[in-house]
């Protein structure tokens, strides 16, 4: 990877979570890195760290290997339609954030035949503690390590087949918005019983962060993990049925199906 020129083309939320991941990767060095942005004002801090940034989409391909396609679904075939003529298949692997789009569309646009990968991270690249998902369409196995090794750098990342990619899309990235509301919901229930909403968001944040931690540690299923919560008679399984008469997996389940459905039109 050491002297690979990675660019990243559209550097808004997910764009610039990588480059700040990528700048704590030490097996890479920031002047091999370019960053493109219409409003450059907003990431002279990357600048400031020895990223390029530039607004020039064309410049930044032209100088490096990997091109990481940042921007929203509807502006793909516009800036795929700017850079076209300098992606070269001897030199350029392409990979797609964009949400929705098959590698086998993307592919229809290039004028060459490259290794074309698409990765869906969520926000919590952010704090480089993303889940993504990766797959491809032409690449070797060299290529995908490459690949692999950029989304490392802004958590954990997962090789899947295409087929999963929407399904990926819904549990990953929207998938964090559906944590966020059930932590706001426990939230919401520990105000209620008392706590101010910082000490509630305080106490809430760490037993999600602890049983999450617990579960990728231990490798348990999580219900072995609630049996050791629930004393017969006590108060946490009256708690747990509670929630369950009143549709709480149900909810979740028709939650994450609804979405999906969404996705799959
Ligand atoms: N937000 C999320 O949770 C997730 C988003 N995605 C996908 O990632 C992609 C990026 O999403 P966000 O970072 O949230 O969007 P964003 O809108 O924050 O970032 C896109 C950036 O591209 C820039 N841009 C637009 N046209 C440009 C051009 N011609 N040249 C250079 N830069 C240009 C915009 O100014 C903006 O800063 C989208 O395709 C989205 O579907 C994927 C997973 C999760
Ligand atoms: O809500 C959306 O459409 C996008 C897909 C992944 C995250 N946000």
């Amino acid at each position: 990877m050491k002297n690979r020129g990675i660019c990243i083309i559209g550097c808004g939320n997910l764009g610039k979570s990588i480059a700040n991941g990528l700048l704590n990767n030490k097996e890479l060095s920031p002047s091999n890195i370019t960053v493109t942005r219409r409003t450059l004002s907003k990431i002279t801090d990357l600048k400031d760290a020895g990223i390029n940034i530039t607004s020039d989409n064309v410049m930044a391909v032209r100088n490096s290997n990997i091109i990481l396609l940042a921007v929203k679904p509807y502006n793909v075939s516009k800036i795929i339609n700017e850079i076209r003529s300098e992606i070269k298949a001897e030199q350029h692997i392409l990979v797609s954030l964009a949400t929705g789009l098959s590698t086998s569309e993307i592919s229809e646009m290039l004028e060459h035949k490259i290794p074309v990968f698409r990765a869906m991270p969520n926000i919590a690249a952010n704090i480089r503690e993303s889940i993504t998902c990766i797959c491809d369409k032409n690449a070797i196995a060299e290529e995908v390590k490459m690949v692999k090794f950029i989304f490392d750098s802004i958590g954990e990342s997962l090789i899947i087949n295409e087929e999963l990619m929407e399904a990926a899309t819904i549990l990953g990235a929207c998938g964090i918005a559906f944590v966020f509301r059930f932590i706001r919901a426990m939230i919401q229930g520990g105000i209620q019983i008392g706590f101010d909403a910082n000490t509630a968001k305080q106490i809430v944040s760490q037993t999600v962060k602890g049983a999450a931690e617990m579960l990728q540690k231990n490798n348990n299923h999580p219900e072995s993990e609630i049996d050791k919560v629930t004393t017969p008679k006590g108060c946490t399984i009256v708690g747990l049925n509670e929630m369950e008469h009143r549709g709480f997996s149900s909810a979740l389940i028709r939650g994450i199906v609804t979405s999906f459905e969404k996705i799959e039109k």
